[in-house]
This record gives structure tokens, C-alpha cells and sequence, in this order.
């Protein structure tokens, strides 16, 4: 069993833990990174990155029938190769993967691989491949991550009834689907299987999709999503799961790499919903997946030592969000492990992985500013927004307070016309030209891409005057986002009201 000191200890080498070893590293500190699994965690392997590059695929799947439908393309779709469509993915899982661990390695970051254990505020016992104990002069970063929140009576068997994870190692892809949970992972996965031919139900318990979203995000992203025929049923409750067998046919069928050991029947699990109106319909799917929500990752790591607990919720919350420290002083948190206002995003943990390795090189700590953190959907079509909705923007001004609002379709652009796409953007805003800007919303093709604009609009304070001032490049989608803005600066030119 080893034995080795080093200035800062790293646990779990996800976003938020390999960032934060990376600037440690950077700012000259000596840094042990523990990883019991993959570094690279869930976004590089099981979440941001293979989805989205599932999601793609399914974007140049729509793009056909668009090509043939709208453009005289004389264009046909002979089907989806599952299997290259995910070794597609793999190597571009397998690239990011090779980078990050070079990256590490360059920067002098020590990786042990192993289960990490606190058993003090300075100390770690790691088990598994690389056993050893570590001591840390300077302090304990803990990044640990989060893992699929599964239901009582709904254990995901990996087959009929999966979690994302289980998607995306899965033998083929399914006929039907029903989608539990309507946030970003339900609202992605429903999308990328009806591109793929599916049957697709999304059942939400909430009044509507993305319930933490602008309600006319949820508005125009339900809309659309009807449109192309997903059954999206928002105030629903799933009562009852049996799994089956049932029909001929089987993945295998659909570009799977096996079937299932040659058994003529295909399983399925049929689901009872009660609607928000009270009444009960069955579905009978090849698959259930439960996107329910993620929990934290702390078991066996061993908070009580360092005199740590979670939330009731399974979090580990700082005593101090500047400095992101717990109440041990020098165990600082990043990442999924987080609560509220922590977004459970990536790039949040990127940010927080920077500010955590800052403070501990002694550098002042900047502080994540939350309020500005981008929020992105990849369905078809994308959302993406930052700042306050317009909810939160009335509820902050107080009932005497004005808030001013402007919605603006795309199809109102030549470019948003051009995709034919519908769509839409819409800011919140403090009355007048000088005013700030509270939040911008946004619905429809590439919008992932068009909100960077608006997120610097948002964390500089600016007002619509500001960027009003700015030209826009014509013909955009862009034009969009800067005609919001001048019509709210009092200057629109063709949403002149
Ligand atoms: C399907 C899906 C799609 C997503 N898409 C996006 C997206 O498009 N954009 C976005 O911003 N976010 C997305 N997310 C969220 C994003 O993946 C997470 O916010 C991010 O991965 C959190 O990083 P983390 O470092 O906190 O945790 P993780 O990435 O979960 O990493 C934690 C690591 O700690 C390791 N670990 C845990 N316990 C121990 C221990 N005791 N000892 C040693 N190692 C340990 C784990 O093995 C793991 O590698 C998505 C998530 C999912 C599931
Ligand atoms: N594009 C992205 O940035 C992206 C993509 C995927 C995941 N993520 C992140 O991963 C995390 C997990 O995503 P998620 O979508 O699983 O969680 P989530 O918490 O965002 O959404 C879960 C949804 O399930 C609903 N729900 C809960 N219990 C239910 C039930 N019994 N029946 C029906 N609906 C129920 C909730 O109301 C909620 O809308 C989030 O932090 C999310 O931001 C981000």
C-alpha cells in the first residue's frame, strides 16, 4: 500500500473534478486526481457528449425527409446503422477521453485509480486498482458526480426499463418508447428516438415540459414536439409498469447488434398513465426510460470523517459559495454534488472546477455568478435561455414593478424562413432603453449556438439599448436576438410596434 502527500487531493475525475486538477496543476500546485471508474465521468462517456452526438445523427435524419419534403431533394432514407452510428460516437468519446488524459498528464497531475475514502479533512484511503492512502497539505476537492434517480417499483433492468446509461449501450434501437420525466434528458431522448422512427411518449408529472424553463419555452417546445408526433402528456402520473412479451420482431430489427438469443417475441413493458384530467390509458413499449432526475454520488466516500453530511437530498452543500467550502474548512465541492443554484451542468462544473483550484493556489476566488449560466436543450427543435424567466423577472420586481417583455417568432427573419423551423426569441427585461436585461429565451434551430450573445448580454448588464447598438449580420438568425432588443430600445425597424 502506498503512501503520498501532495498539495491537493481531487476525488472523482469528471468535468468538475478533472477542471478543477487541470487549473491546480496550472497555478503550480501538486495534485492526485482519484478516479474509481473512467476519467471523464458522465458527460464525456454517459451523458453531454454521446447524446449529442446521437443527436446530431438524428438532425441529419430529419434533414432528409426536410430535403425531400421542402426542397425538391429527391432524397430517400434506407434506414439507421445503429451500429455505426454508435462507433461514430465511441470514437469520438474515445478521442475526448485520450485528449483529457493527456492533458493531465501533461500538466503533472498524479492519477490514481481507485475508490477514494475520506478519513480526515486532509486524508484519503483509496481502494480498488491503485490501493494507497494520500495526504493533502492544502485541501480535498470533492467531485463525485451524480447518478440516474430510479423510482421505487421501477428498477431499470437495462432492457425494457433503462436509464440514460442503459440507452446508450443498448443492442438496437426501439420501436416505441415511453419517456418518463419531461426535463432536458426525457426531452432529448424523446426527440433523438422519434428521428429515429419511433413511437415516443413523454409522460411529465409537471404542468409542462421543462418545468424550470420560461413558460413559453415549454409552450413552443410542447408545440413542436407534438407537431412531429410525439404524445407529450405534461400533469401525468405513471400508476403501474408490468413487463412482457409481446408481438414478432424484435431490436435486432431495427439496426440492432444481436437480438435477443433468438426468442421469437419481442419484451416489452406496458405502462399505465393517469392524465392530468384523470383519466387512465396503457401503453404497451419496447422501452421505459426513466429520466426522472439524478442524485448525488457520496456512498462509501466517507463525509462523517471529515465531520461532512449531505442534505436531505443527498447534497453536499459549501458553508461558504465563494470559495465553494464545506464547513471542514479545505474541502471544497464542485459539480453535480452541489445544490441549487448549482445547475447540475458541465460547463457550471468547469466554472466551479476553475474558481475551487483558484482559491486553493490562494489566488481571490471568483465566484461562480449562477444567474448567467447558459441552459441548453438539443431536441428538435433546441431551447436555450439564460438569466431570469419572465416569471421569476415579475415575481422579483414585486407587485408594483414593471418587467417589459418582447417574443419575436424566427419565421419573422429570412432565415428563419430559410429553415422553416418555426421558433421563437424573447427577452425580460427592466422598463426602458437604459433598463437591464433579465433573461433572454429562445426556441428553434441552432439556438444552442445563438445564445452565447445573449449570455454576455445578461452577465454585463446590459441594457437593450446596448446591444441594439450592435449591427447584427444579415440574413441571420441573429437578427432576431439584436430586432428583440431594438424594439424594446424603442427602435424596431420591421417588429416596429
Ligand atoms: C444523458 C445526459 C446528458 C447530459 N447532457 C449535458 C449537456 O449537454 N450539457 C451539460 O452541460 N450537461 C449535461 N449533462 C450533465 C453533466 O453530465 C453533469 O453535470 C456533469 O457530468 C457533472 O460533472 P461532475 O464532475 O460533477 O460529475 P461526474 O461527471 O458524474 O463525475 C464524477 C466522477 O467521480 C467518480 N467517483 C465517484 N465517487 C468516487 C470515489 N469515491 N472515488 C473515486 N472516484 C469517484 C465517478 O466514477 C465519476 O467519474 C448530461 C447528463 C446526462 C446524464
Ligand atoms: N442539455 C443539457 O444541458 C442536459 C441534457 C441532459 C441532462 N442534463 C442535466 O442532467 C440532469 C438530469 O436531467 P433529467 O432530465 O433527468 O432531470 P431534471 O430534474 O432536469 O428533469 C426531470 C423531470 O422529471 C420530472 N419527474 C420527476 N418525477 C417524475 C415522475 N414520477 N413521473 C413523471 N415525471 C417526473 C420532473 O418534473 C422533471 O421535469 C439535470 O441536471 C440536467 O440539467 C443536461
Amino acid at each position: 500500500m502506498s503512501e503520498n502527500t501532495s498539495d491537493v487531493i481531487v476525488i472523482g475525475g469528471g468535468t468538475g473534478g478533472y477542471s478543477t486538477a487541470l487549473r491546480a496543476a496550472h497555478l503550480g500546485l501538486g495534485v492526485t486526481l482519484v478516479e474509481r471508474d473512467v476519467i471523464g465521468g458522465t458527460c464525456l462517456h454517459r451523458g453531454c457528449i454521446p447524446s449529442k452526438a446521437m443527436l446530431h445523427a438524428a438532425e441529419l435524419v430529419d434533414g432528409v425527409a426536410e430535403a425531400r419534403e421542402r426542397w425538391g431533394v429527391k432524397a430517400t432514407l434506407d434506414g439507421v446503422d445503429w451500429a455505426a452510428l454508435t462507433a461514430t460516437r465511441d470514437g469520438i468519446v474515445a478521442r475526448n477521453h485520450r485528449g483529457v488524459e493527456e492533458q493531465l498528464a501533461r500538466a503533472g497531475v498524479r492519477v490514481v485509480h481507485g475508490s477514494a475514502e475520506l478519513t480526515g479533512p486532509r486524508s484519503v484511503r483509496v481502494s480498488g486498482a491503485e490501493p494507497g492512502v494520500l495526504r493533502a497539505r492544502r485541501g480535498l476537492v470533492l467531485a463525485t458526480g451524480s447518478r440516474p434517480r430510479t423510482l421505487p417499483g421501477l428498477e431499470p433492468d437495462g432492457r425494457t426499463v433503462v436509464t440514460s446509461d442503459d440507452a446508450l449501450f443498448a443492442p438496437g434501437l426501439p420501436h416505441s418508447v415511453l419517456v418518463l420525466g419531461g426535463g432536458a434528458i426525457g426531452v432529448e431522448y424523446a426527440s433523438f428516438h422519434r428521428s429515429m422512427g419511433a413511437e415516443v411518449t413523454l409522460v411529465e408529472a409537471a404542468e409542462r415540459l421543462l418545468p424550470l424553463e420560461d413558460e413559453d419555452v415549454s409552450r413552443h417546445l410542447t408545440r413542436a414536439l407534438k407537431k412531429r408526433g410525439i404524445t407529450v402528456l405534461t400533469g401525468a402520473r405513471l400508476l403501474d409498469a408490468q413487463t412482457g412479451e409481446s408481438g414478432k420482431g424484435s431490436e435486432s430489427d431495427r439496426g440492432g447488434r444481436g437480438g435477443r438469443g433468438g426468442r421469437g417475441g419481442r419484451e416489452t413493458v406496458t405502462a399505465t398513465v393517469r392524465s392530468a384530467r384523470g383519466g387512465e390509458a396503457t401503453y404497451t413499449v419496447e422501452r421505459l426510460l426513466v429520466a426522472v432526475g439524478r442524485v448525488p454520488v457520496t456512498d462509501g466516500l466517507g463525509l462523517a470523517a471529515a465531520g461532512l453530511a449531505t442534505d436531505a437530498r443527498g447534497h453536499l452543500a459549501p458553508a461558504d459559495w465563494s470559495r465553494l467550502e464545506t464547513a471542514a474548512g479545505g474541502v471544497h465541492v464542485v459539480g453535480d454534488l452541489l445544490p441549487p443554484p448549482s445547475l447540475g451542468l458541465a460547463h457550471a462544473s468547469f466554472a466551479e472546477g476553475l474558481s475551487a483550484a483558484e482559491t486553493l493556489a490562494g489566488r481571490a476566488s471568483r465566484p461562480v455568478d449562477y444567474t448567467a449560466v447558459p441552459r441548453v436543450t438539443y431536441s428538435g427543435p433546441q431551447t436555450a435561455s439564460v438569466g431570469l424567466t419572465e416569471a421569476e423577472a415579475r415575481a422579483a420586481a414585486g407587485p408594483g414593478g414593471e418587467v417589459s417583455v418582447n417574443l419575436m417568432p424566427l419565421t419573422a427573419t429570412a432565415k428563419g424562413m430559410v429553415h422553416g423551423r418555426g421558433g421563437m426569441v424573447k427577452a425580460v427585461a427592466e422598463p426602458g432603453e437604459q433598463g437591464r436585461v433579465l433573461g433572454v429565451h429562445m426556441v428553434g434551430p441552432h439556438v444552442s449556438e445563438l445564445i452565447s450573445e445573449s449570455q454576455l448580454t445578461v452577465a454585463w448588464d446590459a441594457s437593450p439599448g446596448d446591444v441594439a447598438r450592435h449591427i447584427h449580420a444579415h440574413p441571420t438568425l441573429s437578427e432576431a436576438v439584436g430586432e428583440l432588443h431594438l424594439t424594446l430600445a424603442g427602435r424596431g425597424l420591421h417588429q416596429h410596434t
